[in-house]
């Protein structure tokens, strides 16, 4: 009877033993079952490229993924991927891409999580990763102190003429024998308009970090790595954002922590103008807000908003935060438009002395440039907007979240669901725009040769999330479009080849060319179409 006693106690020992591996393996079934369920593509959903349990759609996109869309999915309006188990909806054509921002903008007005943002800087804030009650302030905020300092008025304007003005006199200057990183000389010029309005000075000429300050934010929208972990980052976020301390150990990862480093200088940088502009204030406040700074201040001291949690909503922590945006959303964007602007123009030889002969005609060859001249220069206008149709800049939009069930091209999409669009298809749509490839100004010009918008193109994206600086940036690829090519004659920095006599010569037009053809990147995602780095040798004219 001891033996069997014996007997009856392993087994119990046996079956308590058992009993928790059999509850993990069920509740592992289960999740399995269930991300499974998160990852399958129903019936009911848009056409979708393939997808594998848990880890999504990742195996079957192909790179860049604009391309991959353009190609395979040419006659979908709306694709389905999954990052993971997060639904990416893709807006494949206009119709689509209008249906859901600008039909749906309210629903389409959210962004991806801030959680890693507020477990590293112990706040949120800045104007696009936010959403709700926080960025609609913010953005209200700074369109009306932009639009305060002359954003699409005199203020912005005259700053930026005097920047093209510095430019021209500077590329002047060095003679036609110099080879001129162009990247360098206009990210420095255009970083001084956002300099003026943001700090009120021109940091970019003046302060002798800022070459450092400028490669390192340019590294968040140039970096095609970078940007391809973040995408695939994406796919965990909703998962990982409601589970902090998984988060946290997301952020040690040694990936993260480059960018991390990166990040905070950047923002001990904004944070430092703050502190200088906040030490100067006046206990009264200032009278009147001579740049962004200073009207965030006085907007702090006067209004006192509070977030959902009573906190107040307007911080130097935020503001600091805006400002980077301001920076990463202002400066590689413009600058890198003006250097395809300048590379299509040397592919483009036809189109750019008809250019020139239509700022001579009107503005002679010394004029100052300014916004008026629009209406004079229609040719130019129409040229700058067919550069922004085929450069396509910020080719796959921002990532929007869903914030409602919504319904686009007849397929229902659930809340939280993300969503991109083909910036870069729907620009070259040949239903719209014949022969999509090619670079054509007229398509702009009406039958007496004046410059018709078209409502087509999206390079400022659309709805409530559509570019907060579209105005300024407008302004700046006319101003120092313009007084680029009024005042000089460009061409590519001499190669090798041609300036030893030997080897194959070959003309600009088909070596800009080539710069054009550069096939992206072999990355799925990127933010910005950059073209390859080219030095540029300029003649006065
Ligand atoms: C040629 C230059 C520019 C282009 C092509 C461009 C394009 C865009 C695009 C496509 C978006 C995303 C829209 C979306 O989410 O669907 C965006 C957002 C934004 N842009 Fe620009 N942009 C340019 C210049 C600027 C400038 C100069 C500034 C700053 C003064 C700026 C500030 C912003 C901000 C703050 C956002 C986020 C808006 C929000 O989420 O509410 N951009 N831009």
């Amino acid at each position: 009877s001891i033996e069997f006693k014996f007997q009856l106690f392993r087994k119990n020992v046996s079956c308590i033993m058992l009993l928790p591996v059999v509850l993990i393996g069920s509740a592992g079934v289960l999740l399995f079952g269930y991300l499974y369920r998160l990852t399958k593509p129903q019936q009911s959903d848009p056409p979708c490229p393939g997808s594998d349990p848990i880890i999504g759609s990742f195996r079957y996109l192909e790179r860049p993924l604009y391309r991959f869309m353009s190609e395979r999915f040419a006659r979908d309006h709306l694709v389905l991927f999954f990052l993971g188990p997060t639904r990416m909806y893709y807006l494949n054509s206009y119709a689509a891409f209008r249906e859901a921002m600008v039909d749906n903008a309210e629903a389409l007005s959210g962004r991806v999580t801030q959680k890693p943002i507020e477990l590293l800087i112990g706040s949120n804030g800045g104007l696009v990763g936010t959403d709700g009650e926080l960025w609609k302030q913010y953005r209200r905020f700074t369109l009306h102190t932009l639009r305060d300092f002359g954003l699409g008025r005199r203020g912005a304007e005259h700053c930026i003429s005097l920047e093209a003005e510095e430019l021209c006199s500077e590329i002047a200057n060095r003679g036609s024998s110099e080879a001129i990183d162009v990247n360098l000389v206009l990210g420095r010029s255009v970083s001084n308009v956002i300099c003026q309005l943001v700090f009120g000075s021109r940091l970019a000429s003046e302060n002798p970090e800022f070459e450092r300050i400028l490669d390192a934010f340019n590294e968040f929208t140039a970096n095609p790595r970078f940007q391809e972990e973040n995408f695939k980052a994406l796919a965990f976020l909703p998962i990982s954002s409601r589970c902090t301390p998984l988060m946290r150990l997301l952020l040690k990862l040694p990936g993260m922590q480059g960018i991390i480093k990166k990040m905070n200088y950047l923002l001990d940088f904004c944070q430092q103008q703050v502190e200088a502009h906040a030490a100067e204030m006046p206990e009264a406040g200032f009278s009147e807000a001579r740049d962004y700074i200073e009207a965030h201040l006085k907007h702090q001291q006067l209004n006192q908003q509070t977030d959902d949690n009573g906190a107040d909503l307007f911080t130097n922590k935020r503001l600091g935060m805006a400002i980077l945006d301001l920076f990463l959303a202002g400066t590689e964007t413009t600058t890198t438009t003006l250097r395809w602007a300048l590379i299509y123009m040397l592919a483009n030889p036809r189109v750019a002395s008809k250019v020139r002969e239509e700022i001579r005609q009107h503005l002679g060859v010394q004029g100052r440039v300014c916004m008026a001249d629009k209406a004079k220069l229609h040719y130019t206008m129409a040229t700058l907007e067919e550069v922004q149709r085929l450069a396509s800049l910020v080719t796959n939009g921002l990532t929007h979240r869903v914030t409602a069930d919504i319904q686009v091209a007849g397929y229902k999409i659930p809340a939280d669901s993300y969503m991109m669009y083909n910036m870069y298809y729907i620009h070259r749509d040949p239903d719209q725009f014949p022969e999509p490839d090619c670079f054509k100004p007229e398509r702009y010009l009406d039958s007496e040769g004046r410059f018709q918008a078209s409502q087509r193109l999206i390079q400022f994206g659309a709805g409530k999330r559509a570019c907060l600086g579209e105005s300024l940036a407008r302004m700046e690829l006319f101003i120092f479009f313009v007084s680029l090519m009024q005042r000089f004659d460009f061409r590519l920095e001499t190669d090798d080849c041609s300036a030893s006599g030997g080897g194959k010569i070959v003309d600009q037009a088909t070596r800009a060319q080539a710069l054009l053809d550069y096939v992206d990147p072999e990355h799925l995602l990127v933010l910005i179409r950059h073209l390859p780095s080219y030095k540029l040798e300029f003649t006065e004219l």
